[in-house]
């Protein structure tokens, strides 16, 4: 049936202007059709460079607007649309000429303040024939006024303190100003964010772009972090610009973001949501496109965004300038040639530097096997308690898991984790805590590897090896940043050493091998054990990290999988039996047939990205050519005398007061807890990039692995047993197969829980013990003074030569007691978090206070924050419990002094 729109406007609106308005255009107060009528859409329209078909509903809507001046009665998809009817809003002529005045006038004050500088500006950049021509050397850059940038972004800059240029910024921004496409390569933290923000303000400030303009600038980033932070200091620097900014990335609301996408002059976005845009939003083009930015432009051009890439950029005109940025930048023909690049100009600041990673970072590996994995990183947190800490893992489930069992462990910072399978708002409310946090430890997976800017990160550390040298860069990257200092630990499997270790030799990575002390290595298997036996989620979640990590390395190294003890493993994350590894069957089910059959390249499927988050790429085919670098054999021969003469260890230890109180020093945490056995130099060589394929199909493989899951279920079942006499028997055996020996797992936390309160008990006797004797030390040095100056007659009155030994043993006593009080509460208090009617006493505040600390930490976000309040106080109830000893103490004295007396 033929359709009629109803397009309702303040002004008359001209048929083409209603049926293929360019939104450049302004609408027109004077001509145009009259209210109400209907008009035939005409076979041929055609406005500037724009054809539009007839009854192309794109066409029609094109001319919306979201900023009030036009709206549609309806919003219409359908097609066959073969007529438009054109009303006017019923506005007396006042408002009419009132509205538009007002925008007139805005207009002519902007064109006056903006057209001179624009003006000039243009005139540095490209200086019109018979104007000398300004070279701006980047060495003479000092500051940011030195280029030809407009005010309304210098204020910008200064207002949130960048008012050097970094090297990459130096170097690259005269060419982004220009127009040129670049491909910008610099170490991770060097500023590149501002390389390519600048030059797009610039540009649309330049040709006078309003938000009414539309899209002119996109920045394409590979995750939805990235965008947000690149988002938010476009917002900061372009704050005095009269330009629209907006963030599109997955996880919002489509329909909002649709809204707004019209009157929006740079998108920043992640690849998928922007290709949902193209596809599903209603008038939404990129015709007018200026500026095209790929931030982590490798990552974003190589095998998990390929398919998303082409068909966003089939849809952007080719006349733009495009900039791609990354810290390992990609040089692949093949690439550029899909961004259809103009004579692109490279700009490396740092190619020719000794080392790839920054300068004031310090890089160290381990050698750990896989079940010691959890004690290493549990140590490590332990007695890095007053750091910020970032913690790459290799796929969600493990990510999940460790968090989960890191919270309930209470490690003594926050714990916070960040993967790809977590809702968007929790994502961005983590980013925000780990920004905000000075000491806390991030779990995450690769989305957190590249492009973010966390503050003050002190340490990364890599718990499973990266795919890459290049995913190796950028995880360290995330220290170490602007001039600040960081440190990274890479902890690799015996079997990984060897190559991992050579090739970041390649690469021209500094890395120095450092030894665990075993010693210091605190066993946390028996708490894990705890966990899973306890809460059946635990269990189920341990079991899916140990699939999850043992697929990934599977698919990634088969020789370290292979070396792997499984079972030990399986103990290590707190599991009573290793799980079977259905993967295994599958793919040699898969092998034989795609031997066989012979599997196209197109079908085969990486078996990793289902464990692995859905933004991570396998390894890509980058190149870099390398300098020569010299070799620092003083640092070398330094390293060989520090293994003579001090050998390998690396000491985590540390789960003692005075290991907190060293802790408080910054800086001092590490102070004789490494010790370099290897000092891996670099060498200037080409990398070459392996890549690794496995088959299988993906929608067979969840099918069948949703099966394997119930029957799981079905397994847990529970099997009744009768015995002769018809009574039920329980069986055991079947129990603990299964992982579910309640018993005896309840059994196992009661052992675990006597030797923790045990320990705890020690640890405060022994500092009760100490401030004794130091006080006892002070009192007989005071009485030793006050008796030199009394008379003998004082002497009599104090009583026999037995008096003092007396005294003493009162006080021990009276300690004895106190110490036996003070030990019960602390240590249940703090293990259990229980109940003790016998602290309810008066005399007891301290344990109690604490008990209500446990009980409200039970709630796990704000839990795991007051863990330092709740250390700290602990200190303090400490402080007191011992003021009360000595207050007894003296008691006991005054006591004594009477009875004699
Ligand atoms: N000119 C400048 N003056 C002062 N600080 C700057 C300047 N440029 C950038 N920075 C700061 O340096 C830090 C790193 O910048 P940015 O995130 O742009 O680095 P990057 O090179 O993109 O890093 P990565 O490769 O990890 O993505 C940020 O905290 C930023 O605020």
């Amino acid at each position: 049936m033929p359709l009629h729109i109803t397009i309702y406007s303040k002004y008359p609106l001209k048929c083409s202007e209603a049926l293929c308005g360019h939104r450049r255009y302004s609408p027109r107060p004077q001509g145009g059709t009259k209210c109400g009528e209907i008009l035939p859409i005409p076979m041929d329209c055609r406005l500037g460079n724009h054809n539009y078909i007839p009854g192309d509903v794109r066409s029609i809507l094109s001319h919306g607007r979201t900023d009030g001046m036009y709206s549609y009665k309806k919003s219409l998809l359908d097609t066959g649309v073969f007529a438009v009817k054109l009303k006017t809003y019923n506005l007396c002529q006042n408002e009419k000429t009132k509205d538009f005045r007002k925008i007139q006038e805005k207009r002519k004050k902007k064109k006056e303040t903006d057209d001179p500088e624009i003006e000039a500006l243009s005139t540095r950049l490209w200086p019109p024939f018979g104007h000398p021509k300004e070279e701006i050397n980047p060495g003479d850059i000092k500051v940011f006024t030195d280029l030809p940038i407009s005010k309304k972004t210098l204020e910008g800059l200064k207002a949130h303190n960048f008012t050097t240029p970094t090297d990459i910024q130096r170097e690259s921004l005269m060419f982004g100003l220009k127009g040129h496409d670049i491909l910008g390569a610099a170490k991770t933290g060097s500023g590149k964010t501002l390389a390519f923000l600048i030059p797009i303000l610039e540009t649309l400030f330049k040709q006078r772009y309003t938000p009414s303009f539309g899209m002119a600038a996109l920045v394409i980033s590979p995750t939805r972090e990235l965008a947000f932070q690149s988002y938010d200091v476009l917002k900061k620097i372009g704050k005095l610009h009269d330009l629209s900014f907006g963030l599109v990335t997955g996880g919002m609301h489509l329909r909002e973001e649709a809204q707004r996408m019209h009157s929006t002059n740079v998108v920043i976005c992640t690849p998928g949501r922007l290709l949902q845009h193209f596809e599903q939003t209603p008038n939404f083009t990129a015709d007018e496109l200026k500026i095209l930015v790929l931030d982590e432009a490798d990552r974003i051009l190589h095998m998990g965004f390929k398919d998303t890439m082409n068909a966003i950029l089939e849809s952007l005109p080719k006349q733009r300038q495009t900039l791609l940025f990354s810290a390992t930048q990609t040089k692949s023909v093949k690439d550029l040639a899909r961004l259809s690049l103009k004579k692109p100009i490279y700009v490396s600041v740092h190619e020719k530097a000794k080392e790839t990673t920054p300068a004031t970072l310090d890089q160290r590996y381990i050698i750990c096997e896989m079940q010691d994995k959890v004690n290493t990183l549990w140590s490590f947190l332990r007695s890095h308690r007053h750091k910020k800490i970032l913690v790459f893992l290799s796929c969600c489930k493990q990510t999940r898991y460790l968090y989960q069992v890191l919270k309930k462990m209470h490690p003594g910072l926050t714990v916070l984790c960040l993967h790809g399978h977590m809702k968007q708002h929790q994502r961005m409310e983590v980013y925000h805590t780990f920004s905000r946090k000075q000491h806390a430890v991030l779990l995450a997976t690769d989305v957190a590897a590249r492009g973010l800017d966390f503050p003050v990160v002190n340490w990364v550390v890599q718990m499973d090896k990266p795919e890459n040298t290049d995913t190796y860069i950028h995880r360290v990257g995330r220290t170490a940043r602007y001039e600040k200092s960081g440190e990274a630990l890479l902890v690799l499997l015996p079997s990984e050493e060897d190559k991992m270790v050579e090739d970041l030799r390649k690469r021209k990575i500094p890395i120095v091998k450092l030894k665990v002390s075993k010693k210091r290595v605190f066993d946390v298997t028996k708490k894990l054990e705890s966990l899973c036996a306890s809460e059946k989620e635990m269990k189920d979640n341990a079991q899916k990290a140990f699939l999850s990590v043992m697929k990934t390395l599977y698919v990634l190294d088969k020789a370290s999988f292979q070396s792997v003890d499984v079972e030990a493993f399986a103990a290590s994350l707190g599991l009573v039996q290793a799980p079977k590894l259905p993967f295994l069957e599958k793919s040699k089910k898969i092998g034989t047939v795609s031997k066989k059959e012979g599997l196209a390249g197109d079908q085969k499927v990486h078996m990793v990205a289902e464990e692995q988050e859905d933004e991570k790429e396998s390894d890509g085919n980058t190149s870099t050519e390398d300098e020569d670098s010299d070799e620092d054999e003083e640092g070398e021969e330094k390293i060989r005398k520090d293994i003579k003469s001090n050998g390998p260890t690396l000491n985590f230890g540390v789960i003692s007061d005075e290991d907190d109180e060293n802790n408080d020093d910054e800086g001092k945490d590490d102070d004789g807890i490494y010790k370099v056995i290897k000092n891996v130099t670099v060498e200037p060589e080409i990398l070459g990039h392996e890549k690794i394929e496995l088959v299988e199909d993906g929608r067979s493989r969840k099918k069948k692995s949703r099966a394997k899951e119930k029957l799981k279920l079905l397994k847990y079942t529970k099997r009744v047993m009768f015995d002769e006499e018809g009574n039920v028997e329980k069986d055991d055996s079947e129990d603990e197969e299964q992982g579910l020996n309640i018993d005896a797992a309840k059994q196992r936390m009661r052992d675990q829980d006597k030797l923790d309160k045990e320990e705890q008990r020690k640890r405060i006797r022994e500092m009760h013990r100490e401030k004794r004797l130091k006080q006892k030390e002070k009192r007989r040095i005071a009485e030793l003074e006050k008796r030199g100056q009394e008379t003998e007659e004082t002497e009599v009155i104090l009583g026999s030569a037995h008096g003092e030994n007396e005294i003493e043993d009162a006080v021990q006593d009276s300690d004895v007691e106190t110490n036996d009080e003070d030990r019960n509460d602390i240590g249940s208090d703090q293990m259990n978090g229980s109940d003790d009617a016998s602290s309810d006493s008066d005399e007891e505040p301290v344990p109690k206070r604490r008990r209500l600390e446990a009980e409200e930490s039970d709630d796990d976000e704000e839990d795991t924050e007051s863990d330092d309040e709740i250390d700290s106080e602990a200190e303090e109830d400490d402080e007191v419990v011992e003021t009360q000893t000595i207050a007894r103490e003296e008691e006991a004295v005054l006591a004594l002094l009477g009875g004699n007396s």
